[in-house]
Order: C-alpha cells, then sequence, then structure tokens
C-alpha cells in the first residue's frame, strides 16, 4: 500500500538532514506506529509521505503512485490528520467542516449527510455536529480530524500523533476504529510519543533516531498465530502487559 525507497530530506538553509536513506513499506492490512522524540521527523516524514514536502531525494508510492509525479492519483488513497491541526474553518461548524472536506472527495447530498453522521458519532462527536471549531477542545479537535481522515474509506491513514490530547476512552476508541481499519484491508501509520500505542501495531513499529528510521519487531506480536486478527493481536499484547 506504501513503499518508501532511499528518502532523505534537508531543510533549506539546515546543515543536517531531518531524515536520511528512509526506507520502509507499509502493507495492506497493516497498523505501523512511528516512534520518535521531539524533532526526530515524525512530521515531517508524515508530510512527505501525504506530498505536502517533496523530498530532496527518495521516492514514496501509494497504491503504486508515485506522490510526486502523479499526486492526484496517490493522494486519493489517502486520508491525512497533521498536528498541529490548523486547516480547519474556525467559524464553521465540524458539518459544515467535514461537508466541505467531503464534497473535495466528491462525496455530496446525502450520500455525504450519512457518512459525517456516521463518522461524528465513531469518533464521539455526534453532540457537536453543530458546534463551530473554534469552541472544540483539543481532543474533540483532534478527533473531527480523525473523522475527516475517514471520509471517503480511503485505504491508506496517515496520522501524526492521533492520541495526543485524549483521555484513556478516546484513546481506546481511537486504537478500535484504526484496527476495524486494519481489519477491513486498510493500512495506518502514526507517530505517536506514547508506547502504550504499540500494542495495536501489527508486526512492527518505526523508530527514528538521527535521521534514520529502523524498524522494530514488536515484543510478542511478530508472530501472529495463523487467523490472528489485528484486534486480537492488540488484545493479547495488552493482557501480557497487565500480566
Ligand atoms: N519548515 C521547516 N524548515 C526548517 N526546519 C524545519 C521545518 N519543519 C521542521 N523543521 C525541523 O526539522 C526537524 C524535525 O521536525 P519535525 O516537526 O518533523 O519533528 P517531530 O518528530 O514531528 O517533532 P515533535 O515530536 O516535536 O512534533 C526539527 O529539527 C525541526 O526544527
Amino acid at each position: 500500500m506504501l513503499s518508501v525507497e532511499d528518502v532523505t530530506m534537508s531543510y533549506r538553509k539546515a546543515t543536517t538532514p531531518v531524515l536520511t536513506d528512509v526506507g520502509f513499506t507499509v502493507p495492506a492490512g497493516h497498523l505501523v506506529p512511528v516512534l520518535g522524540s521531539n524533532g526526530a521527523g515524525k512530521t515531517t516524514l508524515l508530510k512527505i509521505l501525504c506530498g505536502l514536502i517533496t523530498p530532496t531525494s527518495g521516492s514514496v508510492s501509494v497504491a503504486g503512485c508515485d506522490i510526486v509525479r502523479r499526486p492526484t492519483a496517490a493522494r486519493a488513497h489517502v486520508g491525512v490528520s497533521l498536528y498541529p491541526e490548523r486547516s480547519f474553518y474556525f467559524r464553521l461548524t465540524c458539518v459544515q467542516n467535514l461537508r466541505y472536506y467531503a464534497s473535495l472527495r466528491n462525496l455530496f447530498g446525502a450520500r455525504a449527510k450519512k457518512e459525517i453522521g456516521q463518522l461524528l458519532d465513531r469518533v464521539g462527536l455526534a453532540e457537536y455536529a453543530d458546534t463551530q471549531f473554534m469552541r472544540l477542545s483539543l481532543g474533540q479537535r483532534k478527533r473531527l480530524g480523525l473523522a475527516r481522515a475517514l471520509l471517503g474509506s480511503p485505504p491508506l491513514l496517515l496520522l501524526d500523533e492521533p492520541t495526543a490530547n485524549l483521555d484513556t476512552e478516546n484513546v481506546a476508541r481511537f486504537h478500535e476504529i484504526i484496527s476495524d481499519h486494519a481489519e477491513g484491508g486498510g493500512s495506518v501509520l502514526f507517530s505517536t510519543h506514547n508506547e502504550s500505542d504499540l500494542a495495536t501495531a501489527t508486526e512492527q513499529f518505526l523508530q527514528i533516531k538521527k535521521g534514520h528510521v529502523d524498524a522494530t519487531q514488536e515484543h510478542g506480536i511478530s508472530d501472529p498465530a495463523p487467523g490472528d486478527s489485528v484486534r486480537n493481536r492488540a488484545e493479547r499484547v495488552a493482557l501480557q502487559e497487565a500480566q
């Protein structure tokens, strides 16, 4: 679903690259957390993957489409939520914002209305449907960002610190949503500072250190049993940790 080859990124005037020769793949049905300390390059990586910034060298393809050469085709497969969230219209309500972004995904009328209602319910914001974005708390804004990323059911979700600002109940809700997404054959790559977010990783997590990305097999879930679902693995790891 996502393929990253030899990506190096140097910001203008920077003396050292933020990312050097980064390469990995995210197959369909996989949940891949990305860990890294402040300034490690997580947001930079996510911006490159969704085509917001162009890497200095290397390539990224989504569902076989190069993100730089065929950005429209590649982005059609991607739902994105970046952090901090600055792209919602502050004076529009949740529904009005989502209706606008749904139109960019060719979702209109009754279909859009139905999907927006379902997504707001899914992220626990149904009662805030008609609340202006500027009146939402940080955690509520984060959840609206997730709802927007899910609009139109794109197969690949790229989420920047999706659990930041969320309470325990909403962190659990987030993991349930992405597990369902992966069980339906979708893929998710999300950045986090929180090691407990690794529990839903399907096989590996990525760690950015000094510009390099290392793929690490997640403890206890690198050898899923046949028929083992994403949710089962996450629950098994949570159980192991509690023991
Ligand atoms: N537009 C930019 N121009 C120049 N340097 C930048 C730019 N954006 C980010 N950087 C630098 O790139 C490095 C990586 O930043 P990035 O935001 O990707 O890190 P991060 O891992 O997401 O950090 P955090 O966990 O604090 O959000 C930092 O040193 C930052 O100062």
